[in-house]
C-alpha cells in the first residue's frame, strides 16, 4: 500500500490514542497488514476506517481481502489470490458447505444434482477442462433421442421433429435480423419479436414445446422477455461447442470445486468460513469492512462479493453508502431466473426409455421436459427415478408448493401419457432456489434492451468492493464457466490494484528517483498515549512482527524507542512480497 494521505493511515489501525505520522513514506504492504491485524485481533483495539466521511468503529477480523461466497467464483478468486502471492484471505460463506449453485443431494439411493448439472460447450471450455481432469463421469447429451407426447399420451414426435427444423430456420433469420442490427442502430429487441418476423408461430401444444426446449429450458425465461442481441449470439455456442455434457458422477459437478479450494485450503483452513451470512457491506476508496448476522465484522483492503444477482438485488444486503446511481442500474437491467428442477422416485419404471420426454400441453411450460434419470449413461437400471424440469413463472409457482401438491400435479400429467396404472411415487425432491434467502433464483438471465451502454459499468467495483460471480461475467452470465472466469478475472483485477498501489521503484517513474535508502522512504512514527496501559503491548508487538519480517526475509528493520516514540527506520526497499 502506498501511503499517500493521513486519511490513508487510518486504515492502519488509527485511534484517538494512536496515531501514525507520515514521513515521505512507502512502507512495506506486509509489515502494515501484520500491525494492523495485531491491533485488530489481539488488542482489539479500535480504529477508524478512514475516507469520505465513513468512519467506523470496528472490533473484527481483518485481511487484505475479503471474499463473499463459496461457490465456484469465491474459490476460483481465492485460489488466483493464493497463487499469485496472496494469502491474507478470508472467505465468508453463508452456508455450511462450498459449491454454492453446485450441489449434490441423496434422493432415492442415488446422488442427483439439484443445481447445475451441464457442462455447455466442450471444446475450449474451461469447466470441461476441470471435469476431464477429474474423469467427471457423464454422457454428452443427444437430444435426438427423444419422444414427444401430446397430453393424451399420443406419440408426435416426428411432427415435433419437423417444426424442430422449421424453428432451426426461423432462429437462422433471427441471427440474420441481429447482423442487420448491430451494423445498423444497435437496438434491441425480444427474440418472440424476431421469431414472429422470421414466421414462426408458438399456437400448438407441440410447437409450444419445441420453442419452449429451445429457450426456456436453457434460458430460464421465454423468448418473449430474452434479449434478442445478448442472447441469440449465444457466446457460449460460438466460443466452445454445442455439445452438453450431463453429470451423472456419483462425487458431483460441484466436485470440481471441493478439489480446487483442496489444492490451496487445509481442511480446518481459518480462511474458510461457514455460517458467515453477510448482511453488511461498508464500502469506500480506501477499503470495506464486511458484517455477517451473528454480530462478526471483518475488514479488508478490497472485497469481492460473489453473490447470486437475486442476492445483489433483494434487501438482504445493506451497503453503506448506497451502491451508487449507475453500479444500482447496471445491477437492476439484467434478472435473474427461475428454474426447478425435480425429481420422482417410482417403484418400477413405466415411462419411455429416452433421454427426453417432452410434454406438449396447451399451457406452455406445464411440466413440459422430463427426462429418463436411467438412459444409457445415466444411473443404472432400477434407479427408477424421472426428472422433471419447470422455469420462469411456472417455477415460482411450482416451489411454492408443498411436495404433495407437485407430486399431485405432475402424477395428473403422467397418468394423462402412460394411463392410470401409473404408480404412486415413493419419494419427491423439489429444488427452492428462488425461496433460499443465499440465492433467490437460479442464474442470471439478459432481458431485453440491457446493456445498451456495454458493459464497462456493470464490470466496474465501487470503491475497492468487487462484484463477482456469474452474474459479472460479461460473456458467459449464468454459466458454472462464467462463475469461475469472474472469480478469476475479478482476483486478477485486484492483484492489479494491489501493484498499482505499490508499484516497484523500477516501475514507477512519477515516484521521481528509485528508493533505495532508509531516508528516503522515511519513517513511521507511532505514537503511543503513554507508556502505561494496552499501548506498550502493542510496541511489543511492533517490534515482534519487525522481527518476524527479517527472519522471514522481508528486510530488517531497526527499532529506537526513545521517550515514548516508537520509530521504524525501514530497510532498503524490497518491493511488496506481494507482487
Ligand atoms: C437449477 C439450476 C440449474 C443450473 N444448471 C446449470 C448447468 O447445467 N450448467 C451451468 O453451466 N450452469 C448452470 N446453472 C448455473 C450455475 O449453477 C451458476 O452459474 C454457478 O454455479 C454460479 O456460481 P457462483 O460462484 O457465481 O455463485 P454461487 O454458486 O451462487 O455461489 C455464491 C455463494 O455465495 C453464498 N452466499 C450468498 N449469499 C450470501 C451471504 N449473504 N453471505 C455469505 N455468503 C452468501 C452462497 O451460499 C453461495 O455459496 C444452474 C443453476 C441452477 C440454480
Amino acid at each position: 500500500m502506498c501511503l499517500h494521505r493521513w486519511e490513508d493511515f487510518a486504515i492502519l489501525g488509527l485511534s484517538p490514542e494512536v496515531r501514525l505520522q507520515r514521513k515521505n513514506l512507502l512502507v512495506d504492504n506486509y509489515y502494515q497488514t501484520k500491525v494492523t491485524r495485531k491491533l485488530l485481533e489481539e488488542k482489539g483495539a479500535v480504529y477508524r476506517l478512514g475516507g469520505e466521511g465513513m468512519a467506523q468503529q470496528f472490533r473484527g477480523t481483518s485481511a487484505k481481502v475479503i471474499i463473499i461466497g463459496a461457490g465456484i467464483s469465491g474459490i476460483a478468486a481465492a485460489k488466483t489470490l493464493q497463487d499469485n502471492g496472496v494469502q491474507d484471505f478470508i472467505i465468508l460463506e453463508g452456508s455450511d458447505r462450498i459449491g454454492g449453485r453446485m450441489r449434490l443431494v441423496d434422493f432415492g439411493g442415488v446422488k442427483i444434482e439439484a443445481g447445475a448439472n451441464w457442462v455447455h460447450g466442450i471444446r475450449g471450455n474451461p469447466v470441461w477442462e476441470l471435469a476431464q481432469g477429474l474423469d467427471l463421469k457423464g454422457k454428452v447429451q443427444d437430444v435426438a433421442k427423444m419422444v414427444v407426447r401430446d397430453d393424451d399420451g399420443a406419440d408426435v414426435t416426428e411432427h415435433a421433429v419437423s417444426r424442430f427444423a422449421d424453428l432451426q430456420r426461423a432462429r437462422k433469420h433471427a441471427h440474420a435480423m441481429l447482423e442487420r442490427k448491430i451494423s445498423e442502430d444497435g437496438n434491441d429487441t425480444s427474440i418472440r419479436v424476431a421469431l414472429r418476423l422470421a414466421g414462426w408461430k408458438a399456437i400448438a401444444p407441440v410447437d409450444k414445446v419445441v420453442e419452449y426446449f429451445s429457450f426456456d429450458f436453457q434460458n430460464g425465461a421465454t423468448p418473449d422477455v430474452t434479449s434478442l442481441l445478448q442472447n441469440e449470439d449465444e457466446e457460449t455456442l460460438v466460443d466452445f461447442d454445442d455439445k452438453e455434457y450431463f453429470v451423472t458422477d456419483q462425487r458431483g459437478f460441484g466436485f470440481i470445486v471441493e478439489e480446487m479450494a483442496r489444492t490451496f485450503l487445509d481442511k480446518q483452513d481459518p480462511r474458510l468460513q461457514f455460517n458467515k451470512c453477510v448482511d453488511e457491506i461498508k464500502w469506500s476508496n480506501q477499503g470495506v469492512v464486511v458484517r455477517t448476522s451473528d454480530g462478526s465484522e471483518y475488514s479488508a483492503e478490497y472485497a469481492l462479493t460473489t453473490f447470486s444477482l437475486g442476492v445483489l438485488q433483494s434487501d438482504h444486503i445493506s451497503f453503506v453508502p448506497e451502491l451508487p446511481d449507475w453500479k444500482l442500474e447496471e445491477i437492476y437491467q439484467v434478472e435473474m431466473c427461475h428454474y426447478t428442477k425435480i425429481f420422482l422416485k417410482f417403484p418400477f419404471k413405466f415411462w419411455d426409455g429416452k433421454e427426453y420426454i417432452f410434454h406438449a400441453h396447451p399451457k406452455r411450460g406445464y411440466y413440459p421436459v422430463m427426462q429418463d434419470m436411467e438412459a444409457e449413461g445415466c444411473h443404472p437400471p432400477g434407479t427408477n427415478i424421472l426428472a422433471v424440469t419447470v422455469t420462469g413463472e411456472e417455477s415460482k409457482r411450482v416451489e411454492g408448493l408443498p411436495n404433495s401438491t407437485v407430486a399431485s400435479e405432475i402424477m395428473e400429467v403422467l397418468r394423462n401419457l402412460y394411463g392410470e396404472d401409473v404408480p404412486t411415487p415413493v419419494d419427491i425432491f423439489v429444488s427452492r432456489w428462488s425461496q433460499d434467502p443465499l440465492f433467490l433464483g437460479a442464474f442470471t438471465r439478459i432481458p431485453t434492451g440491457a446493456f445498451r451502454d456495454g458493459t464497462e459499468k456493470y464490470k466496474a467495483p465501487v470503491g475497492r468492493l468487487y462484484f463477482g460471480g456469474e452474474a459479472f461475467h460479461e460473456r458467459y452470465m449464468g454459466f458454472v464457466h462464467g462463475g469461475l472466469l469472474a472469480g478469476v478475472d475479478k482476483a486478477k483485477d485486484i492483484l492489479n490494484a494491489i501493484r498499482d498501489e505499490c508499484p516497484s521503484p523500477s516501475d514507477t517513474p512519477d515516484m521521481g528517483k528509485p528508493i533505495h535508502t532508509s531516508e528516503e522512504i522515511g519513517e513511521v512514527t507511532l505514537t503511543g498515549s503513554g507508556h502505561n496501559g494496552p499501548w506498550d503491548n502493542i510496541l511489543d508487538d511492533v517490534k515482534e512482527t519487525c522481527c518476524q519480517n527479517a527472519t522471514t526475509g522481508l528486510g530488517s528493520w531497526s527499532l529506537s524507542e526513545p521517550k515514548g516514540l516508537l520509530e521504524l527506520h525501514p530497510p532498503e526497499w524490497q518491493g511488496s512480497p506481494l507482487l
